[in-house]
């Protein structure tokens, strides 16, 4: 069964995806936004540890390693955590469009079971721009880039300034971050008009 709510289908005024000029070229890592990201960052030894790579245009690939922590049933990945693997890919395509955003919504099909210990091959684009909102699709899948499909996903994202998280995250997180030069660099690039 798959499908999609209207308020995932672009509006009859969205414009096509423009890729950001400085955006990283195709191939190349994309890297962690921030360290204790449970999807990308590397200082959470049970979280994703995803990697993303830019693709062409507004794409790009990740591969995601269903670890013994990541299990639902036995020798399965959780439903959520792959739900959680589809919106870190999908929110890593903000990269290439200098934009930052977050997920308002994400609807997610499971389409065959995950082992542990499998690849998920993931594959996103953003679809569609219309003011704010970002619309993108992903699918997860099995054995190699070519793969079956076992997970996809459509989302909205909806962008935002990095107000959003100073003024919604925990202080003392948050503090910690602004005392990072690498992490302000990191937030305070996207902000970059084209
Ligand atoms: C220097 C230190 C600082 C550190 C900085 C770090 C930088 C990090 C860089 C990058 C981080 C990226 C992190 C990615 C992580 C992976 C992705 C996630 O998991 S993100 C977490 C999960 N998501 C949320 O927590 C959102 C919670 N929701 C909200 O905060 C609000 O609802 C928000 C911002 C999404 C929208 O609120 P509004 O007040 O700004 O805007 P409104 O007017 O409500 O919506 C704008 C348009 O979007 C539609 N919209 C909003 N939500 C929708 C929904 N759920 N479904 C359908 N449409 C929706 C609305 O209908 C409206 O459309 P119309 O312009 O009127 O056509």
């Amino acid at each position: 069964m798959s499908g999609s709510s209207s308020s995932l289908k672009p509006p009859a005024d969205a414009s096509a995806p423009v890729r950001h000029p400085e955006a990283p070229s195709p191939g190349e890592l994309l890297g962690a936004h921030y360290d204790q990201c449970f999807g990308c960052g590397g200082e959470q030894p049970h979280g994703l540890l995803l990697e993303a790579r830019a693709g062409e245009g507004v794409s790009l690939t990740a591969e995601f390693t269903v670890q013994p922590a990541h299990q639902g049933a036995p020798g399965l990945a959780h439903g959520g955590v792959l739900a959680s693997a589809l919106d870190e890919t999908l929110g890593s395509l903000n990269w290439l469009l200098r934009t930052i955003a977050v997920t308002g919504r994400l609807e997610t099909d499971f389409v065959r079971p995950v082992p542990v210990g499998s690849v998920l091959h993931l594959q996103a684009r953003v679809t569609a721009v219309a003011g704010r909102k970002i619309y993108s699709t992903a699918t997860g899948r099995l054995g190699g880039p070519d793969g079956p499909v076992a997970v996809r996903a459509d989302a909205l994202f909806i962008e935002v300034k990095v107000d959003h998280f100073v003024d919604n995250g925990r202080p003392e997180e948050i503090r910690a971050a602004m005392n990072d030069p690498d992490q302000v660099r990191r937030a305070r690039a996207f902000e970059v008009n084209p």
